[in-house]
């Protein structure tokens, strides 16, 4: 079975066909209003139109109230939720009770100490995504193209799908599945010239170089 690649923080319409021609699983759209990659409920709606049935859209949203994600899930046709903030295991429980969509709930890794975080979204999240921790003082709290160790989720178990993300680029990405395992990656900053401008070549060999690896 082929590596599924979440491609994230698309914002035009040829970024988001680049993607998809390549073979993306998922598409990220992003709506942390601070991330160069970030985009309205409009022009979301908009570009979901050009995602084909088989991908799914993805709302990634950071510590957002409900009435806001109410705005993107009425407003779009996101088929996923993705908690890249501080989000309690209740507030993912409430966030996918509330809303009806599968949540991906995001947890940064630092250190041996982290990765507690992992067991105790597991049993709620309906996917995890597991990403390198934010450097202190950074603006975002993901997207900062900085990898973890990872030795830490090497070959680990968890009773729902997970994604490996964090730092990932189309030279590393082959090294990252075959060393933890992972069968999802996520990349959004490794596949771009400047913050929120994806590169077609870079999204293409990337998906490539996920999609001929072994886990
Ligand atoms: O990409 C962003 O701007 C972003 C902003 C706020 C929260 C999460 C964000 N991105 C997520 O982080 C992963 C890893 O990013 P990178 O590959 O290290 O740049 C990305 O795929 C998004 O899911």
């Amino acid at each position: 079975m082929s590596i599924s690649v979440k491609i994230c923080g698309l914002k035009d319409p040829a970024q988001l066909a680049a993607a998809v021609d390549a073979g993306a699983r998922y598409i990220g759209f992003n709506f942390f209003p601070k991330s160069p990659r970030s985009v309205t409920v409009d022009q979301a709606a908009a570009l979901m139109l050009d995602v084909p049935m088989g991908v799914a859209k993805v709302a990634l949203v950071v510590n957002m109230e409900d009435a806001e994600i109410d705005k993107i899930v009425n407003g779009t046709t996101a088929d996923m939720i993705q908690l890249h903030g501080a989000e309690s295991p209740e507030r993912v429980a409430e966030v996918k009770a509330r809303f009806g969509l599968p949540v991906i709930k995001a947890i940064g890794i630092a250190g041996p100490e982290d990765t507690a975080q992992i067991d105790l979204y597991a049993g709620v999240a309906d996917q995890l995504l597991i990403d390198a921790k934010a450097p202190k003082g950074a603006d975002l709290p993901g997207g900062n193209g900085v990898p973890f160790d990872w030795r830490l989720v090497q070959r680990k178990y968890w009773p729902c799908p997970w994604m490996l993300a964090g730092g990932l680029t189309p030279d590393n990405v082959a090294e990252a599945i075959r060393l933890t395992g992972a069968k999802q990656v996520d990349v959004s900053s490794g596949v771009e010239t400047a913050p929120g401008v994806k590169d077609p070549a870079l999204v293409k060999t990337f998906i490539a170089n996920a999609h001929t690896a072994t886990p």
